[in-house]
């Protein structure tokens, strides 16, 4: 399997909060990005098509001027129209090798697999660049979501040639058990937006990469 390393894909992965006013979310998220993710994602599940598109468009601003990548939830539609550097599709958001037709090679495709090897393998096959587990832990934004096990994290790192990300419930003090479980990207809301100080919140994750294992050698 060809591995896609391309995007460096390895750091704090924020994701945004459900936020409906543009001026608070444009402060959350440019303190946020002072804290130096490796990627963030927008996602609002509240507002309507038009808003998420001038919220998505205000945010790919400043992660353009903060050298961050930035992905879209659920929409390759509204990631292609601002010309964002990716897509995450869940299970409702259509087809991850369509997406991948349209996205090109160029662009970030990320895939959730909740507690599902089977999905992961299926992504990884459908052109995925990194697979996503969870809810690691009982998650503040989704506090139904299905948990997923820790040893997910370390199949997906040696058998599959894409980066594995973990989602839900995640904090400053759970993450190094995530990073030396296997997981590359560590995608946070709560712990971060909710934080008094973001930026510091963020800044604070660095430790967990600097701290967990050299990535181990993946299938090529
Ligand atoms: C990195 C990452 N992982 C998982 C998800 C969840 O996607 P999905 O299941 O489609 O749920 P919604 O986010 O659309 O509510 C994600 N967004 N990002
Ligand atoms: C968007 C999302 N997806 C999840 C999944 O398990 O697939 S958990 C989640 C919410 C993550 O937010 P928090 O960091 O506040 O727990
Ligand atoms: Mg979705």
């Amino acid at each position: 399997m060809t591995r896609r390393t391309e995007h460096g894909l390895r750091g704090l992965y924020l994701v945004t909060p459900d936020e409906a006013d543009d001026t608070r979310l444009v402060a959350q998220v440019e303190a946020a990005l002072r804290g130096g993710p490796a990627l963030l994602q927008y996602r609002n599940k509240l507002l309507p098509a038009e808003r998420r598109h001038t919220q998505a468009a205000a945010v790919l601003a400043l992660c353009r001027a903060a050298g961050v990548p930035l992905v879209v939830n659920d929409s390759v539609d509204l990631a292609l129209a601002i010309g964002a550097d990716g897509v995450h599709l869940g299970r409702d958001d259509g087809d991850p090798a369509a997406a991948r037709a349209r996205l090109g090679t160029g662009r970030i495709l990320g895939v959730s697999c909740y507690d599902e090897w089977a999905r992961a393998e299926a992504g990884a096959r459908a052109g995925a660049d990194y697979v996503a587990f969870g809810a690691m832990f009982a998650s503040p934004t989704k506090p139904a979501a299905v948990r997923a096990p820790l040893e997910l994290l370390g199949r997906a790192r040696r058998e599959l040639g894409v980066a594995v990300a973990a989602i839900g419930g995640i904090t400053v003090d759970n993450a190094p058990q995530l990073v030396a479980a296997g997981a590359d990207l560590l995608a946070v809301i709560s712990d971060v937006f909710a934080a008094a100080d973001p930026a510091a919140r963020a800044t604070a994750y660095g430790q967990a990469f600097r701290a967990g294992p050299v990535p181990a050698a993946r299938p090529q």
